[in-house]
């Protein structure tokens, strides 16, 4: 598989870069970054102290033109940028970005028709297992029990709540029959009244280092059942990702999510 990475200095983009040097079936051919980045022609290995001869580059079509498979973890509009690229080259790819608006999924969406895509808010087998959990459990407790979600990331993150939360939340939703706009509570400050019936409450907590936890409460009288999810390492969504672009080798079109990856859609 010959995959370019976008947002190669990111936190992502180096344990990407890192898992595709150690993948025998992947080579990296293409390392992105925008055009202010300090280390745009530095080789895309450095930061490992290998030579991989892939130069860092702010040149999309470039980047793209020898790559069967964009993976990208950057910010929407950068993603955007990139998909506009891939539309062009032919380039599948595999998007982890979080934080898109509905007007730019729906973008997604479009060039889906001409290029296969993976798109997922967490990238992780663990992760995509917990939905299935979660979906069980709302159907088992779909009264008495108040839902709130809280996730916990690191400092540097710039999305709230995180794309995996807000996932866990249609997740629960859509098995409640529900949809997750009309129900969701996202911030409580002040004199907030008492909690509204059937509503699925967020909390977001950021700090450190914390690479994501994400945990769903169920909360009825005289009992609590809690179900999360914590990595500890970002190498679980790069191996998924390396799995989403192993999924696309045999797709021509279409947008996918890792439930499609995994098997796991029913
Ligand atoms: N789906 C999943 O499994 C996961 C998703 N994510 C998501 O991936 C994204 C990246 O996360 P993370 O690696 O921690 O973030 P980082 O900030 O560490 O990395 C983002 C990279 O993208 C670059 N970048 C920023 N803006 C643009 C742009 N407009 N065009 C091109 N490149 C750009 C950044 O450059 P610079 O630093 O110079 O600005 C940086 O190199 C986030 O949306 C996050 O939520 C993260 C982990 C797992
Ligand atoms: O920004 C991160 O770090 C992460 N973002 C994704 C999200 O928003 O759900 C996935 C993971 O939780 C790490």
């Amino acid at each position: 598989m010959k995959i370019a990475i976008a947002g190669a200095t990111g936190r992502m983009g180096k344990m990407l870069i890192e898992s595709v040097l150690n993948t025998p079936d992947a080579q990296l051919v293409g390392a992105l970054e925008h055009t202010s980045s300090p280390q745009l022609g530095e080789d895309a290995g450095a930061f490992l102290g290998k030579k991989t001869g892939v130069m860092i580059s702010a040149d999309v079509a470039q980047a793209l033109a020898g790559a069967q498979f964009l993976i990208d973890f950057t910010r929407p509009e950068g993603t955007m940028a990139h998909l506009a690229v891939a539309e062009k080259t032919g380039t599948k790819m595999i998007i982890g970005t979080t934080g898109l608006s509905t007007e730019q999924i729906a973008g997604l969406k479009k060039v889906s028709t001409k290029l296969a895509i993976v798109f997922a808010p967490n990238m992780s087998v663990g992760v995509n297992a917990t939905f299935k959990l979660l979906e069980i459990a709302a159907k088992m407790l779909n009264q008495g029990y108040d839902i709130e979600i809280i996730e916990a990331h690191h400092r540097h993150k710039v999305d709230a709540p995180s794309g995996t939360a807000l996932k866990m939340g249609e997740v629960i939703a859509e098995a409640l029959g529900e949809k997750l706009d009309d129900v969701a509570v996202y911030a409580r400050e002040g004199h907030t009244g008492e909690r509204k019936e059937g509503s699925i409450g967020f909390a977001t907590i950021r700090g450190g280092d914390i690479v994501g936890d994400h945990t769903v409460l169920f909360a009825g009288d005289g009992e609590r059942i809690e179900i999360s999810h914590k990595s500890s390492s970002r190498q679980s969504y790069a191996q998924g990702s390396l799995r989403a672009a192993r999924f696309l080798q045999t797709q021509n079109t279409g947008l996918y999510d890792m439930q499609d990856v995994l098997g796991l859609r029913k």
